[in-house]
């Protein structure tokens, strides 16, 4: 796994292009593999409560997914979500109905300004998930996110990035302001280029592969690519 190139962000979007159009595997099932070897990385440090922040795409629905597998092995989760529930679509919104369903607790902070129970339930985390922004986002994080990176950052609560640290380009391995400061960072399918510069270094914590399920040819035909 390790001895795989790097995946770009054009790749990552190849990834789930192929997977869909060529081997018919839908993307709800790499965003199932995808946040549940993420929890399963997670469940191995003891958690004793979590809060998952989601941001609108599918970053986001990862972190759907996770909750689910974290609730599943008993161990508290909250979803802070950073976006109106009528922007999320897709696959995310597959997992997001489970959660609804399920009865996974879902705080709300769509607005401008978070209001104070999102610092109120860092306190209450020793684990927060950063399921905000991923492979899909090329500019500096716009509010609210921009703040709860902020409010994060500043919390004692340790990081677990998704994918990729909100904030910090995948390919240039440039930071925005803010990026999410991680103590570790699971990203999907294998290491992405941005990782491995300097200016990376103090954002991505220890970076663990996650594989998604995607077959070896599906793979060769991204990396010849
Ligand atoms: N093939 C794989 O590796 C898989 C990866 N998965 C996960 O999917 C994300 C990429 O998802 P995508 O929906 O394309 O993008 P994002 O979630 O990163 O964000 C898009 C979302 O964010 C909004 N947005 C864009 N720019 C900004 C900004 N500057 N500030 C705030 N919001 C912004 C935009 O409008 C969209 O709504 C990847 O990283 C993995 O985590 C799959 O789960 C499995 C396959
Ligand atoms: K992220």
């Amino acid at each position: 796994m390790s001895d795989r190139p790097l995946l770009t962000r054009e790749q990552s979007r190849a990834v789930d292009v192929l997977a869909a159009e060529k081997y018919h595997i839908p993307g709800v099932i790499l965003m199932e593999n995808a946040g549940r070897g993420s929890a399963e990385l997670l469940i191995a440090r003891r958690p004793a409560s979590v809060l998952i922040c989601c941001g609108p795409g599918n970053n986001g629905g990862d972190g759907y997914v996770i909750a689910r597998h974290l609730d599943l092995a008993g161990i508290p989760v909250r979803i802070a979500l950073l976006c109106p529930r009528q922007r999320i679509q897709g696959d995310a919104l597959i997992n997001f109905t489970i959660l609804e369903a399920a009865g996974i607790e879902i705080l709300d902070f769509a607005d401008e300004s978070l209001c104070p129970s999102f610092a109120q339930s860092l306190d209450r985390a020793d684990w927060v998930i950063d399921a905000m922004l991923g492979t899909g986002v090329t500019s500096p994080p716009r509010e609210p996110i921009a703040s709860a990176i902020g409010q994060v950052n500043a919390a004692t609560a340790q990081v677990m990035a998704i994918d990729i640290p909100s904030g910090l380009d995948c390919d240039s391995g440039v930071p925005y302001e803010p990026t999410i400061v991680a103590d570790f960072t699971a990203t999907f399918v294998t290491s992405k280029p941005g990782f491995a510069k300097p200016s990376a270094e103090p954002y991505v914590g220890e970076v663990h592969v996650v594989d998604i399920g995607t077959p070896q040819a599906l793979l060769r035909e991204v990396f010849r690519s």
